[in-house]
């Protein structure tokens, strides 16, 4: 009892799948080192979490805090998770979170943890954490690389413009490409530096967080991102600890949902390395230019290609997401499979070579994790900024947009695709590909990274 009491972590993530997993895997891993996790989120998020291992369950603790009932509920109806609700009503959500406070503090107060490893979104978790003697960290689901950028708290707080967006930032002391084009540079700062329904922008949120926290916590390792970790270390004057990337474990007899069963027999059935996986994770939502240009571009590139698609909320049906004919003439060599793919195990498997990827970490991790090269179609958030920086070290192909609407085409897709995919052009990007993957699918190293951290959580 006294050892719970004295190794005990409260996680707070923001309520979106991009942030609800990595938090979720790391409190699997903490778990397993034999520390208390209470992991706290709404009824319906946490109902739609993957199941943890049994063997887990009194280490693991999930707690259900309900959106507050006096939040106008036509804003969010019944929405729990950013999945479930428009793009611009997601600000309402955080407005939710920062009505939870008293029940979070309440819980903060009769557990007594050691620790609050928290996201961006909850600023108010700083007085809590100082008032009740826990230790804060901010965890952030982002890159190293992409952080830096951000830069730290003055900056983060400062009047800024779309223009310091679109060029590499001056604090940043080694060659890196890594900034916005310009029209991805308007949308983030519309989203994350403009005041919004909360009273704050997304930024001073990051600000406070970063500024009471007593450690910063990144997926990522020095392998990867060492130049990035040590300079955020440096801009921020506290401790930067790298996690490691938690590569997925992968277990032989895990079993894929048996709709799947024949679209693994027919990716079993192509050559080896031969099938490029098309993957668009779990935020983005694709415009019907968009998904049609994806579409043209694979059918010119002539490779064959495995698409999990989430049908956009423009479609009716699942068929109508994509230009007429395409699944007929594509039939020899495609699949698009509609819905949430086990995106992990097909990445794992041998007959896939390459892969199109919106620049999400997560998927930037497996996919290095299993040695696939990467062609990157970045769209928002952080993903532009991580797309720059897998092409700073040679592991990704980038597919064009237009600097001004973000637009891009069919052709350069394909010629992307065929660069990756075909091994005199893309013989560098596999070279360094194999190289990273040797170190993301080092589990040994990935493992010392955890017991590192696990070790500063203890002490
Ligand atoms: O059909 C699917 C789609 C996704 N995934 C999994 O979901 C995760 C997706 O993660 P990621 O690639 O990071 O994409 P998003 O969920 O879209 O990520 C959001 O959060 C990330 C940080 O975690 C940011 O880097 C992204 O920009 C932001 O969109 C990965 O583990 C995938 O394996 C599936 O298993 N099946």
């Amino acid at each position: 009892m006294a050892e719970s009491k004295t190794h005990h972590v409260v996680m707070l993530p923001w309520s979106a799948f991009g942030h609800l997993i990595p938090f979720f895997q790391l409190s699997i891993a903490l778990a397993k080192s034999g520390i208390h996790v209470s992991f706290i989120s709404t009824p319906k998020n946490i109902q739609r979490l993957p199941k943890p291992p049994s063997d887990l369950s009194h280490l693991l603790h999930f707690v259900e805090i309900p959106l507050p009932s006096s939040l106008d509920s036509s804003h969010l109806s019944g929405g729990e998770a950013t999945v479930d609700i428009p793009f611009d009503k997601i600000q309402y959500l955080k407005l939710a979170w920062d009505q939870m406070q008293n029940p979070v503090k309440e819980f903060v107060s009769t557990l007594q943890p050691n620790w609050i490893i928290c996201d961006f979104h909850p600023h108010w978790i700083v007085e809590i954490a100082k008032e009740l003697h826990v230790k804060l960290m901010y965890y952030s689901v982002y890159s190293a690389s992409t952080m830096v950028f951000f830069g730290p708290p003055g900056p983060l707080r400062a009047e800024t413009s779309p223009e310091v967006l679109i060029s590499p930032r001056e604090w940043v002391t080694f060659p890196s490409s890594v900034a916005y084009q310009r029209n991805e540079a308007i949308a983030f700062y519309q989203g994350a530096y403009i005041e919004n329904v909360t009273g704050l922008r997304d930024m001073d949120r990051v600000a406070s967080i970063v500024d009471g926290a007593n450690a910063v916590a990144f997926r990522s390792c020095y392998e990867m991102e060492g130049e990035y970790l040590n300079l955020y270390q440096e801009l921020i004057g506290k401790p930067v600890i790298p996690i490691g990337l938690l590569p997925p474990e992968m277990s032989e007899r895990r079993l894929v949902d048996e709709s799947w069963s024949k679209t693994f027999e027919w990716l079993g059935a192509q050559a080896t390395k031969s099938v490029v996986f098309v993957g668009f994770g779990s935020e983005c939502k694709l415009s019907k230019e968009q998904v049609f240009e994806i579409a043209y571009g694979l059918e010119l590139s002539e490779f064959p290609f495995l698409w999990a698609l989430r049908k956009p909320s423009w479609a009716i049906h699942d068929q109508d997401s994509l230009p007429l004919g395409f699944c007929e003439r594509t039939a020899e060599r495609g699949k698009v499979c509609f819905g949430w793919a086990p995106q992990k195990e097909i990445l794992a498997h041998k007959s896939i070579g390459g892969s199109l990827f919106h620049s999400g970490w997560g998927s930037i991790i497996e996919t290095l994790m299993f040695g696939r090269t990467l062609v990157v179609l970045p769209l928002i958030v952080d993903q532009p900024l991580n797309a720059k920086a897998l092409v700073d070290k040679g592991l990704a192909i980038e597919v064009k947009r237009n600097d001004e609407d973000g637009s891009f085409s069919r052709d350069d897709i394909a010629k992307c695709l065929r660069e990756a995919m075909i091994l005199e052009e893309g013989d560098k990007l596999r070279i360094n590909t194999r190289e990273v993957a040797k170190v993301v699918g080092d589990l040994k190293l990935q493992h010392d990274y955890m017991e590192a951290f696990v070790k500063f959580l203890r002490t």
